[in-house]
């Protein structure tokens, strides 16, 4: 089968790899020295997925219409990559690998004619250098229905190299992935991994803070949690209520399952590479829809400033500046 990925970075790149493996004809979309060095040397994956170079056909724009093609930029770039693609994708299945809550209604303003189907991948994936990929914790990929049958070619394609759950409800999923990215944030701000600041207690705190938070605004706005990675909605009206030092299992949980590979996280790899965050994507979605419900919503406000400054300083804040500019002691 013809497959493109729009946007090979860590998540798409992973992706491609594994297709190309299976026998897929792959041609991936990318920019700057990280597409010089696939066009030169292929994509090189690592990690718990094995290894493989991948020798696809690499441009900056899609360069052939596919069978089906995986969207895999960060929110802010979704709309222009698939917009770049232009006629090409028009009645094609377009999978749209993203976290954040809006990706489905930007592809599909992008490009009415796409088959939109939504995706939120569990796995873990790093950018190492220009070409080279590391998948560092294992996952699933969650894919919604459709009505149009796009849904179940894209788990027929994915769902042979990696594990696929297809939810009938994708907004219910794309709020408890919400829940889960507030792991994002605090190794961005810090520079640590998302497993060094759960093993930190007071980091830990204003992590979990950021969780019990996201829960209550969801709630408060009439989200209903659909199954995602073990958690469902019952479950995370329940987290939502109890105190810290039950809480903070989840987070400590998440540490667990993402193993020992440090993983940065999608958002601290932007810092790394003096890029642009999702954060507004991600905390910010959860500051907007507290606004929109006449709340407020302060940890998830405090971590969206607390980024964009490292973002625009180019300086990590040690834990203590982070306790401190939270108003918090450190100890828990
Ligand atoms: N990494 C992870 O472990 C996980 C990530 N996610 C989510 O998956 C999505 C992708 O994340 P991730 O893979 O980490 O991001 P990356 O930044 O590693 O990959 C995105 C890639 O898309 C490229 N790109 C952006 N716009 C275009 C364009 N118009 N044409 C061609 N290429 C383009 C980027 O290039 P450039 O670098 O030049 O901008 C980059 O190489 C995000 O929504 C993220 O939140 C979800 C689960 C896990
Ligand atoms: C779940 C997590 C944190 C995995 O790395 C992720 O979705 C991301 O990095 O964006």
């Amino acid at each position: 089968m013809k497959v493109a990925v729009i946007g090979a970075g860590a998540v798409g790149g992973t992706i491609a790899a594994l297709l190309h493996r299976a026998g897929h004809e792959v041609e991936v979309t990318a920019r700057g020295e990280h597409l010089a060095a696939i066009a030169d040397r292929g994509i090189r994956l690592s990690g718990a997925w094995g290894e493989h170079v991948a020798h696809v056909t690499a441009s900056e724009r899609l360069q052939g219409a596919p069978d089906i093609v995986f969207v895999t930029t960060k929110a802010h770039d979704a709309a222009a990559a698939v917009s770049d693609a232009g006629d090409l994708l028009d009645g094609i299945p377009v999978v749209i690998v993203q976290n954040g809550l809006g990706g489905m209604s930007v592809a599909s303003t992008a490009n009415p004619r796409a088959r939109v189907v939504g995706a939120l991948a569990l796995f873990a994936a790093s950018y190492l250098s220009p070409g080279d990929v590391a998948v560092t914790a294992t996952g699933s990929v969650y894919l919604g229905a459709d009505a149009g049958g796009a849904a179940i070619l894209a788990e027929s394609v994915l769902g042979n190299v990696l594990p696929v759950v297809v939810t009938p409800d994708f907004a219910g999923a794309l709020w408890t992935k919400l829940v889960v990215n507030q792991i994002n944030a605090l190794p961005a701000i810090t520079g640590m991994s998302a497993q060094a600041v759960i093993a930190d207690p007071g980091l830990r705190r204003i992590m979990t803070d950021g969780m019990q938070e996201t829960v209550r605004v969801a709630l408060a706005t009439g989200v209903r949690f659909a199954p995602l990675q073990g958690l469902s909605h019952p479950i995370l009206i329940t987290f939502g209520r109890v105190p810290f030092a039950v809480a903070q299992l989840l987070p400590l949980l998440f540490a667990r399952r993402m193993g020992a590979v440090p993983n940065p996280g999608s958002t601290l790899q932007s810092i790394r590479r003096g890029q642009r965050t999702e954060v507004d994507y991600l905390n910010g979605a959860v500051v907007e829809a507290a606004r929109a419900a006449g709340r407020a919503a302060p940890v998830n406000s405090a971590l969206v400033a607390l980024v964009h400054e490292v973002e625009a300083r180019g300086r990590f804040l040690a834990p203590a500046e982070v306790f401190a500019r939270t108003g918090r002691s450190g100890r828990r």
